[in-house]
This record gives C-alpha cells, structure tokens and sequence, in this order.
C-alpha cells in the first residue's frame, strides 16, 4: 500500500517536473485535433442547423418543456440547469449538471443588428468569437468585448462580464438593453431596466442560470476605428502606478476624458506598465508602427510588454482584431504554467500555431487528480475591488499567493440604489465624486504561487479564505467562475442576497433552479481535498 502511493507520487512529480514535454507532445496535438472536430460542428451547423428566423419556434420549444417539467408532481422533480457540458463552460468548477433536470438551450444566432438603437439582438449561446466575426467587418465592437472568444454572450450576462473599456461603461451587466427570460412556469418575458420586470433586469447578472432560463439578449455596440493606438507606459513604485491608474480611468474626477480602453499589468511590486489605448486611423508615414501581434511567431503578449520596462515609454498602432486578441495564445499568462518555455523564440517558430490550448480541451481532459492538483497548487481568480485600495490590494496578493505578473483592468460599479440586486451600493469613500458610480478594479491572479514553485508547504484553501475575507473586508466581489471557499454565511455576508431571495420567491425559482452559493461553490470538498495537497510532492 505503501508502495504504492510512493509510486504514485513519484509519478505526479515526474509529470510535475516535465508537464512542458507532456504538454506539447501530448495536450497541443490532441488538442488540435480537439479543435478541428469542434470547429467541423460549427460550420455544420452554421450550414445545415443555423437560422435566426426560427428563434421563436425555438423558445416555444423550451418553454414546452418547462412547462412539461412544471406539470410534474412536486416530489418527482430535479431543479433545473442547461444541457450545456460543464467541460464546455468557461468556469473552473464542475458543476454537478447530472443531480439536474437539464434543458437544452440549442439558440446559437445573431438574430438583428440594429444601428439606429446602437444595438445587436442575439441568442445566449453566441461566442465573443462569433459576435466580434460578425460586428467588426460592420464597424462595430459590443461596448464590453472581452477576450475570451469562447465565452458566450448568456454565459457573460448570467455571471459577470468585464474588460478592457469597462472604466467607461462599467461591468458588462450594464451593457444589457434587454434580457429575454423564460421563468420556471414556462411563461417568455422581457426584462428591462425600467419595465414591470426591473426587479429581474437588477439580479439576473451573478445569478448564474438560478432565475430562469436566457433565450435572447440585446446589448449595446459602439462605433469602431479600424486600429488602436497603443500607448505602453512602463511606471517604477507602487503608489505612482497606483496613482496614475485611478487617474487615467477617471476615479478622481468624472469629468476628465479616459482614453477608450486601459489596463495594467504588474510586474513585480514596484514596476508595472500601464497600456493606454485610444481608437485612430494610422497617419500617413506611420505604417512601420503597425503591430500584427497576435501571429504565431509574435512573442506572447505580457512578454512583449514587459520590455517596455527597459526599453522605457513607446506607442504603436495594433489592428483592433489582434488587440482585441493579445491574450489569446497566451490565455493571459496561463499557457506559461503549462509550457514554460512557450515563449521561446524558436518553440514560437516552429509550434507557436498550436498555441492556445483550447479551453474546452483542458475542462474535458481534467481528471479528478487533476482537477484537486491544479486547485491546490495554481490560483485562477479574478476579483472586483475598490481602486482607492489598489496598493492594498497588490500587498494582500503578494503576502498570500506572491506570484506575478497581476493584471488590473478599472472598472466602474453603479450604485442602483440599496437591495436592487447582488453587488451593494459602493461605499461613500469608493465613489466618484458627484458620480453615480465607484471606480473598481478587477484584480486577475492566475499561475503558480512562489511558495509551490519552490516546492514549499503551502496552504491553498487558508490562503483563498484570507483572500474572501480581505474582499468582503473591502466591500469587493469574486468572480463566481473561479473557485470559491465561502459557507453560505460568509457568502451572504459578501453579496447582498435580499433581492434575490424576494425574485426566486415572486418568480417561482425556488424549488425549479438550484440556489446560487450551491450552483456555484465547488463540487468537492475544497477542505479535505487542501489537506491532502498541502506538503510538496
Ligand atoms: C446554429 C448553430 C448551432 C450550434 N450548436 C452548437 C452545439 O450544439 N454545441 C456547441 O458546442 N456549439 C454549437 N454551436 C457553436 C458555435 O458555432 C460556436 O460557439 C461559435 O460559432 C464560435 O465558434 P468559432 O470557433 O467558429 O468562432 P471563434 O473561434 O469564437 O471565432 C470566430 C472568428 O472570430 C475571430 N475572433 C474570435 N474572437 C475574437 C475577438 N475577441 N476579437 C476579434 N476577433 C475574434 C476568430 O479569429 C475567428 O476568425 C452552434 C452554432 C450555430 C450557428
Ligand atoms: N473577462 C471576463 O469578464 C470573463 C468572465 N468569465 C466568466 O465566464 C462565464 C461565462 O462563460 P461561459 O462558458 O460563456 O458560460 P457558462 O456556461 O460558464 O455559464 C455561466 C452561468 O450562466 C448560466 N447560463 C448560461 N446560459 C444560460 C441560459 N441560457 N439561461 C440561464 N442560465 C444560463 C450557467 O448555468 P448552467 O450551469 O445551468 O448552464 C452558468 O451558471 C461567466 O461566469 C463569466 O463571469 C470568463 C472569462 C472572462
Ligand atoms: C480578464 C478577465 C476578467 C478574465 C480572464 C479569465 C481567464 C483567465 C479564466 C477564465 C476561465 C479560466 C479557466 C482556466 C484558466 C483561467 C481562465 C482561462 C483553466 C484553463 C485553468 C486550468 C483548468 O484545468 C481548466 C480551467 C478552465 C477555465
């Protein structure tokens, strides 16, 4: 027995100590081929399948089976979730769809472009990838794009949605005109802002499929130019980047112009460059400036940024398709815990086409020993907190995890009065003086901690619990994709849950959608799964 977890372990650190090889003999082959069958789906359906004209025969299909499910006695029905795969969802957790009751929501089109209302109407299951394919040639981009282009347009509106442009329009939620429901009684309603249904519109976003079933969607666009001017700005001390991001985003006046989209990353405690993009035409004379940088030998993006530390302040103009793309072969800085020699200029040469791992392959492979190693010894979060305490924010990051680069992108959160839906009002000393938002930030932490890559103990569920504690402390919010290690108390006490509860009850929720602490806390036990991983292997 004995023996045999020593073999064990001997081969975890084997692979451990070799994952790049592994990686790229193994997981990018079979991940291209992963890729290939899954964009060969794509165009059969988008030949043979696809046709916004039969959104409305679609949607009476589900709510004819709601409605079959709702005719059920009480005691024989399972709450209900999509019938979408957790291996294709962007989340780090594994929902446990099988205890469910699953619908299927097969709505995959962009149903109208409407330029008039600055507007695009589509289905929830339409990708980032497919609405920026198909609004850019037009000159449009949806006024909160992110990077992810697997993500989709009803993943993002019953989670949460930030990026890039996010200081001026706020988290993606915002960007929602209309949300098309169908409620646990079968019944189809649109939701506005300030229809009779305003108390749904306020707590849909972070209610993660938990009220009611999305079968289309209108969000705001906004107008584009076809390149980014580029501005990398690298800063030496915490307190004067700290300072020159609350600046540049807006949070210390509202009045001052912000440039369209901006975002830091951190290199280490007291350097950081800051990338200030504006939307412009490239100037006669100025072509030799144009960066394609997403092209397979390019070098990954934060990379590339991170010789601006030396090479010191500079610009360039990026066409908007590759920026809107720059952390795609890298998936931010995650590829680099996978292949950490990934950004080598020959392996960029010959293998760089390969890159990124597909998302879905990664969730689709991901055994339960990989899925409890890569919980307790890599961190992915990304966090809202309030930008007066940045530089407390960087601390609490090093302190617990000390591993770098971080990323911040500013972001405004509105204050839609007390109880409206589950962020609270920002506190007083967080808004924007005589705005009718705060200036946030999202903190994203992805890779290894320092002390697992020097093969130390360390603590992963103590250091995430010090983490929630410090957010709530602050008044901010994890993003619920990635793991959380709140009981229901702590959890309640972070979000404001009054709304919520009052909607699930109104609309016939509970009883029909799982609760959401229980659809989104981890399917395993985070406590005993940390014991068992704590030691070094
Ligand atoms: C009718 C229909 C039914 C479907 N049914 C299913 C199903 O049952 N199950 C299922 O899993 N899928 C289904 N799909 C999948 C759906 O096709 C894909 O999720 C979606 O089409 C995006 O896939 P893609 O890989 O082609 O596009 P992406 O890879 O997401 O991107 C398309 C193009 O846009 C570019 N791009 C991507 N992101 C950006 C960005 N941020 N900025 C600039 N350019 C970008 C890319 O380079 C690419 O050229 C269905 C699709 C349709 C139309
Ligand atoms: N930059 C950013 O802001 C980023 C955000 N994210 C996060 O990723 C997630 C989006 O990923 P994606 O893979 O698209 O979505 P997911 O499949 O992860 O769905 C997210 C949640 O929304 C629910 N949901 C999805 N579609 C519907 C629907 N039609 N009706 C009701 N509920 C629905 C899901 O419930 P169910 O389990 O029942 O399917 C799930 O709880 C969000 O949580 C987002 O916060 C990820 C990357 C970047
Ligand atoms: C910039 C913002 C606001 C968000 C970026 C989020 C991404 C970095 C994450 C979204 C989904 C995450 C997943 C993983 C890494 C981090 C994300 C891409 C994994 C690939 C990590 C390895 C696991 O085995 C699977 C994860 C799936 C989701």
């Amino acid at each position: 027995m004995g023996s045999e977890v020593g073999l064990k372990q001997r081969i975890a650190r084997w692979m451990e100590d070799h994952r790049g090889l592994i990686v790229v003999l193994i997981v990018l082959p079979l991940s291209l081929i992963f890729d290939a069958l899954m964009q060969f789906r794509h165009w059969v359906f988008r030949k043979f399948i696809s046709a916004p004209e039969k959104h409305d025969e679609r949607v009476r299909a589900i709510q004819k089976k709601v409605r079959k499910w709702s005719e059920q006695p009480q005691k024989d029905r399972k709450m209900m979730c999509t019938a979408r795969p957790n291996w294709q969802s962007l989340s780090t957790t594994f929902f446990r769809k099988d205890l469910c009751h699953k619908i299927a929501i097969p709505l995959y089109d962009i149903l109208e472009l409407k330029p008039s209302h600055m507007s695009i109407r589509v289905e929830p299951m339409v990708s980032v990838g497919q609405a920026t394919a198909f609004l850019v040639p037009r000159g449009y981009t949806l006024a909160v794009c992110l990077e992810v282009a697997e993500a989709t347009l009803g993943g993002l509106a019953m989670g949460v949605g930030m990026t890039t442009y996010s200081h001026k329009v706020g988290l993606y939620q915002e960007s929602i005109i209309a949300y098309e429901m169908v409620l646990s009684d079968g019944s189809l309603v649109r939701v506005t802002r300030d229809n009779e249904y305003s108390d749904l519109y306020h707590t849909l976003p972070w209610s993660h499929g938990t009220l009611g079933f999305l079968v289309a969607l209108e969000l705001q666009i906004i107008k584009i130019k076809p390149h980014i001017k580029m501005e990398y700005i690298p800063v030496k001390g915490k307190k004067n980047y700290c300072n020159m991001m609350r600046e540049l985003s807006g949070a210390l006046d509202k009045d001052k112009a912000t440039p369209d989209y901006l975002e830091a990353t951190i290199y280490n405690k007291e350097e950081a460059v800051i990338m200030v993009g504006n939307f412009s035409d490239v100037p006669p004379g100025e072509e030799n400036k144009i960066n394609h940088l997403t092209r397979w030998y390019k070098p990954w993006f934060y990379k590339y940024v991170e010789r601006f530390l030396k090479k010191g302040r500079d610009y360039e103009y990026i066409p908007l398709g590759d920026y809107l793309l720059r952390h795609n072969r890298a998936i931010f800085w995650v590829v680099e815990t996978m292949i950490p020699f990934g950004n080598n200029a020959l392996f960029r040469f010959f293998f760089g086409w390969l890159l990124p791992p597909k998302i879905a392959f990664l969730k689709f492979t991901t055994t339960p020993g990989v899925r409890a190693m890569t919980f307790t010894k890599q961190v992915f979060q990304d966090i809202v907190l309030p930008m007066n305490q940045l530089e407390d924010q960087i601390d609490k990051s090093e302190e617990l995890f000390d591993l770098y680069p971080v990323l911040v992108y500013p972001c405004r959160i509105y204050d839609h009065g007390p109880h409206r839906g589950q962020l609270r009002p920002p506190r007083k000393d967080q808004m924007v003086p005589g705005a009718n938002y705060g200036m946030f930030n999202d903190l994203g932490v992805y890779g290894v901690p320092r002390p697992v890559l020097e093969k130390k103990r360390f603590d992963a569920v103590d250091a995430m619990r010090k983490m929630e504690r410090f957010t709530q402390e602050v008044g901010g919010y994890p993003f619920l994709y990635a793991d959380t290690f709140m009981t229901r108390e702590e959890f309640e006490k972070m979000f404001d849950l009054t709304a919520y509860e009052q909607v699930r009850a109104k609309y016939n929720a509970n009883g029909a959608f799982p609760h959401l602490h229980d659809k989104i806390k981890p399917e395993i036990d985070v406590v005993e799964v940390g014991k068992q991983y704590m030691d070094p292997l």
